[in-house]
């Protein structure tokens, strides 16, 4: 069985009439079953955007270290700010990842998001931010109409959603260390929605597969479903495990991780008749904070 990454043209989930958005829903909903991970296009953001972005994101990291940890997650808690190379371990069995982050998670509840002093950061920054927002509603129109309820089924489980904007840099792979440049896992919440910059590494192991290399395809972005999706769809939908190898050169992504309201009651959608919920069900909030904790420990959990 080959497991290609399709690409798909989301445009018609927010204008199209019932039978486009019906097909959409069922492409989507068909490799969700498989793998999970799919190329977007008419998402409707424009590559000067994202490459205003990208260079945002450059000028964070080349600033001083000091300028970094003075918004290290560390300092500022709860799953925001500056994350430093080799804290993060997203494979346990492996050695620490090599790549720096800085997390924006504006809804996360409790505290704030801490800023670098870089004009204008903030203002660009937030705008991605509702523009992915955006792109994950549509998306979730798709996922709704292909479960069987009905579309606007997560509209109120999504008010102020405990997404994360996430800047990531991966430094040119060093002949010594085995590091990865981001170990084997899953993602924890419902869908990602990730730009690259041009420098490759992604790859993903689907079910009963060895890793595949995800390429690039310029003017997409990779989406791919996470485990609280994959509980929502009570197992129908699978995340699949995906990693960054050591890049051949310097390599920056921005990822955006979109999770429920921290309120929201995720409860496996149970349609079929004589099927059972496999799993109780959770807030949101519970939810994120178990699969945080696993990753980061106590230290960056702030109460
Ligand atoms: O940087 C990438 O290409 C992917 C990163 C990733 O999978 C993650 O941070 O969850
Ligand atoms: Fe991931």
């Amino acid at each position: 069985m080959t497991h290609d990454i399709p690409v798909i043209d989301i445009a018609p989930l927010r204008q199209g009439n019932g039978a486009e958005r019906k097909a959409v829903a069922s492409a989507i909903g068909r490799v969700c079953r498989e793998t999970g991970f799919f190329y977007i296009t008419g998402h409707g953001v424009s590559p000067d955007t994202i490459a205003k972005l990208f260079e945002a994101s450059h000028t964070f990291f080349t600033q001083p270290a000091a300028a970094k940890e003075a918004v290290a997650m560390s300092r500022v808690g709860r799953n925001r700010g500056y994350v430093g190379l080799g804290v993060e371990r997203l494979d346990t069995t492996s050695l620490p990842d090599r790549k720096e982050a800085f997390n924006i998670s504006p809804n996360q509840p409790g505290g704030q998001d801490a800023w670098p002093a870089l004009p204008g950061w903030q203002d660009l920054m937030m705008a991605y931010f509702a523009i992915c927002l955006d792109i994950g509603a549509a998306l979730h129109r798709g996922f709704a109409r292909d479960l069987g309820v009905d579309e606007d089924f997560f509209v109120d489980k999504f008010r102020h959603p405990m997404a994360t904007l996430r800047l990531l840099r991966y430094p040119p792979a060093q002949q010594a260390s085995t590091a990865p440049g981001a170990g084997a896992h899953t993602d924890y919440g419902n869908v990602t929605i990730l730009a690259v910059n041009g420098v490759s590494g992604l790859q993903v192991r689907p079910r009963g597969s060895d890793w595949t290399d995800a390429p690039l395809i310029p003017g997409t972005f990779i989406c791919n479903i996470g485990d609280c999706l994959m509980r929502w769809s009570n197992d129908v939908y699978v995340s699949t495990p995906h990693r960054v190898l050591r890049p051949a050169g310097e390599r920056y992504s921005i990822a955006f991780f979109l999770d429920p309201d921290a309120d929201a009651l995720v409860e496996p959608i149970v349609t079929r008749s004589g099927e059972h919920a496999h799993y109780p069900p959770v807030t949101g909030h519970d939810y994120l904070q178990e699969r945080l904790q696993a990753t980061y420990g106590h230290k960056n959990q702030r109460h």
